[in-house]
């Protein structure tokens, strides 16, 4: 359903930012972790978002934001964010921060993506395309390298990344991002509906697409769903719901490795049952996932779903599998 003029309308499709950090001495007790609270605060502002709630394990620090999430662990940052935040005015103050508080002086890989937006015109100038998020990436960076995935003129995707470096760790990241999604679905994530977070990932089946996770979940008033979900081990999932009819929206992304993702393809389509979607499966070498992408080359077909777009990219030290998807129009 298209937003009619002047209704009211949220950009759920997120940007989505992973930087990898090393120190040059090598030295092991440098830990993204000792950052200070008030420091992660400070950032977000420069972001437009604020600390909601938050979760620890022994491997990593998860917060729920007002618009999305964030994930630290020690080497590793992750910023989510929705709506009109401006996440890329916070690259240059991260790598500042990270210097100074814990001692990493460099970035050894950064991966910033996102799917086209449905209101580009209503995002800060610097969001407004992707060309002007390069240029000013590529100020803090020389080895870039810039590439867009599916259909220019329809739903397509973004994706800046590093040409040298990389990350030797085991490593895999599995997005599936929806939308117009089934009203009956969404309407799980209104206050009408359910008192609070809790209710929303029992009544939507959230909890059980990956069993055993610690969960941070958040309602919003009156509407739309957060939630951050880990497992031992490093392994996150985060799950974020724009319930609005005219302009539902979905993401769902974890690093859970898997050797094939489609059970867990099944799982999340069941829960939200989406026209559309678009799923991005990153693997590096030394992932159990990395043959993942032969599988995904041969599902032409997901049960309801009709695949438009498929692409394979051979990155420096990940493969990355785009696919897009929608039901048949009958
Ligand atoms: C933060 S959530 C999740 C957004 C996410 N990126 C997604 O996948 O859709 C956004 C939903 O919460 C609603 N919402 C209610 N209060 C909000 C607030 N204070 N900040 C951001 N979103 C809010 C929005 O209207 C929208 O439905």
């Amino acid at each position: 359903m298209a937003a009619a003029a002047g209704q009211h309308f949220f950009e759920g499709t997120e940007k989505l930012l992973e930087v990898w950090f090393t120190s040059s001495t090598n030295d092991p007790t440098c830990d993204l972790r000792t950052i200070d609270r008030k420091d992660w605060e400070k950032l977000l502002k420069l972001v437009k978002c604020e600390i909601i709630s938050s979760l620890k394990d022994e491997s990593m620090d998860s917060y729920v934001l007002s618009e999305s999430s964030m994930f630290v662990t020690k080497n590793r940052f992750i910023l989510k964010t929705c709506g009109t935040t401006t996440l890329l005015f916070a690259v240059k103050g991260l790598i500042q921060l990270v210097k100074r508080e814990c001692g990493f002086d460099n970035v050894a890989d950064i991966f910033y993506s996102r799917k086209n937006f449905a209101r580009p015109e209503l995002q800060h100038f610097l969001h407004q395309s992707f060309d002007k998020e390069v240029d000013h990436l590529d100020q803090m960076f020389t080895n870039s390298a810039a590439y867009v995935l599916g259909r220019m003129n329809k739903d397509c995707w973004y994706l800046y990344t590093l040409d040298s470096g990389g990350v030797e760790q085991p490593d895999q990241t599995f997005e599936l991002l929806m939308w117009e999604l089934c009203p009956n679905k969404m309407k799980i994530f209104t206050k009408e509906i359910c008192a609070d977070g809790k209710e929303a990932t029992q009544k939507s089946g959230i909890c059980d697409i990956i069993p055993g996770i610690k969960i941070d979940d958040f309602l919003f008033e009156p509407c739309g769903y957060s939630m951050n979900g880990l497992l031992p081990g490093g392994y996150y999932i985060t799950i974020h719901v724009t319930p609005e009819p005219h302009c539902s929206y979905v993401s769902f992304e974890s690093n859970v490795p898997q050797e094939s993702y489609q059970n867990l393809i099944k799982k999340v389509l069941q829960v939200f049952n989406p026209g559309k979607f678009l799923m991005t499966v990153f693997a590096n070498q030394a992932s159990i996932a990395r043959d993942t992408h032969k599988h995904l080359e041969r599902v032409d077909t997901i049960e309801g779903y009709q695949r438009h777009d498929h692409q394979f990219c051979s990155f420096k030290s990940y493969n990355l599998t785009y696919t897009q998807y929608s039901r048949p129009v009958i």
